[in-house]
């Protein structure tokens, strides 16, 4: 299958997915049959699993919170553990499985026990592929073969987060409060939904251009929440890019740490129960950032730009461009005054990830 092919089975998965349809994930002539634990209901389940023996498949980081009886600690948060299905474990244990939300409110039964995994490799594209559902990382694992809705290779699914055939679809003057001279700049991906934008602002010369990368954030970009420093941080950059001779502001849809919006809302509910943005990422079974800025890298050569000056006080987005060959000359800070309401976060930024101010 061509590249295009695969990136199209990828997206029929994903699809596929977020309907509650069964999927298949395999590498050769290794295929696991799954369906989300999220999305199933009670037709769909006994309909793709009829006497109850399918095991589900969750993360590393999920299992250590249930503390199965027999797991091995394991070094990756997002490595594939399977759980024993026992008779116990209806539709409503199941998503106490998958659900960290509900722990407070369902005392996890239990002991689970983990079984051997045959193909950890597809079942770990598998966990992938969850992610970019913006579903929680769980699925049931049919006993047997059966057909299913889609049918997607796990090399495919790693593939598809960076934004391979990525290109220029159109652009537009788009005069902004900040530089009434600026032009938009919309990329697309085939079969990737998610259309990355740069705001390109001022007049282009020889001079290092001053660019942001923004990942989208929906409740601090559009309704001013004030649990993350986003919105500022988005204003702040589009001032000081036009105030510089010229650059640009990348806005990557990756919302959440590339977790999804709905799995951000999870994490602000498990925030609500008093775990950081770091421990309420790791509790859904997901890594602490699931962003991969290759993304950006593409988008700037497309826009024929190598050497930037870059505002940001995350050293990852630093490595994670010049691994791909852009050149950050200068690192700019990009500090914003804490609120009562985001002050623990931006303190487990400095404290946990790494941020620099
Ligand atoms: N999963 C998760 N994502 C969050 C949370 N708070 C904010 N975000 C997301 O974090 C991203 C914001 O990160 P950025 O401002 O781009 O980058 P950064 O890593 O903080 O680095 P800077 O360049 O220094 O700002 C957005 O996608 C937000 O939706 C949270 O508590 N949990
Ligand atoms: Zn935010």
């Amino acid at each position: 299958m061509s590249a295009e092919a695969t990136a199209r089975a990828v997206a029929r998965a994903i699809d596929a997915l977020r309907r509650g349809w069964p999927v298949t994930v395999s590498a050769g002539d290794r295929s696991l049959h799954l369906l989300a634990v999220e999305s199933a209901d009670e037709t769909s389940l006994p309909a793709f699993d009829a006497d109850s023996r399918a095991n589900i498949l969750i993360s590393a980081a999920r299992a250590q919170t249930l503390r199965l009886a027999n797991q091995r600690e394991a070094a990756d948060p997002e490595a594939p553990v399977l759980v024993q299905r026992e008779s116990w474990i209806d539709l409503g244990g199941a998503m106490a499985i998958a659900d960290p939300v509900r722990d407070l409110a369902t005392p996890l039964k239990g002991p689970y026990r983990a079984l051997p995994l045959a193909d950890p490799d597809v079942a770990s594209a598998a966990l992938r592929l969850a992610r970019l559902a913006g579903i929680l990382p769980a699925f049931f694992v049919a006993p047997a073969p059966i057909i299913t809705e889609a049918s997607a290779e796990s090399a495919a699914i790693v593939a598809f987060d960076g934004g391979s055939q990525l290109h220029i679809a159109t652009r537009a003057r788009l005069p902004v409060s900040a530089a009434e001279n600026a032009e938009i700049v919309a990329f697309r991906t085939p079969g990737d939904p998610r259309e990355h934008v740069a705001l390109v602002v001022g007049t282009r010369d020889d001079s290092l251009p001053v660019v942001r990368l923004h990942s989208e954030c929906l409740t601090g970009d559009v309704l001013g929440s004030l649990k993350c420093d986003c919105g500022p941080q988005l204003h702040s950059a589009l001032h000081q890019i036009a105030e510089a001779r010229w650059g640009v502001l990348l806005y990557l849809r990756q919302e959440g740490r590339g977790i999804g919006l709905i799995n951000k809302l999870r994490a602000y509910a498990l925030q609500d129960q008093g775990f950081d943005t770091v421990d309420a990422n790791t509790r859904l079974g997901f890594a602490i950032d699931a962003r991969d800025f290759s993304v950006a890298a593409q988008m700037l050569k497309l826009l024929a730009i190598r050497d930037i000056r870059l505002l940001t006080n995350n050293p990852a987005k630093v490595a994670g461009l010049e691994a791909e060959g852009v050149r950050v000359t200068e690192r700019v800070p990009l500090s914003i005054a804490a609120n009562p309401h985001n002050a623990r976060y931006l303190d487990t930024k400095r404290d946990r990830t790494g941020h620099q101010l």
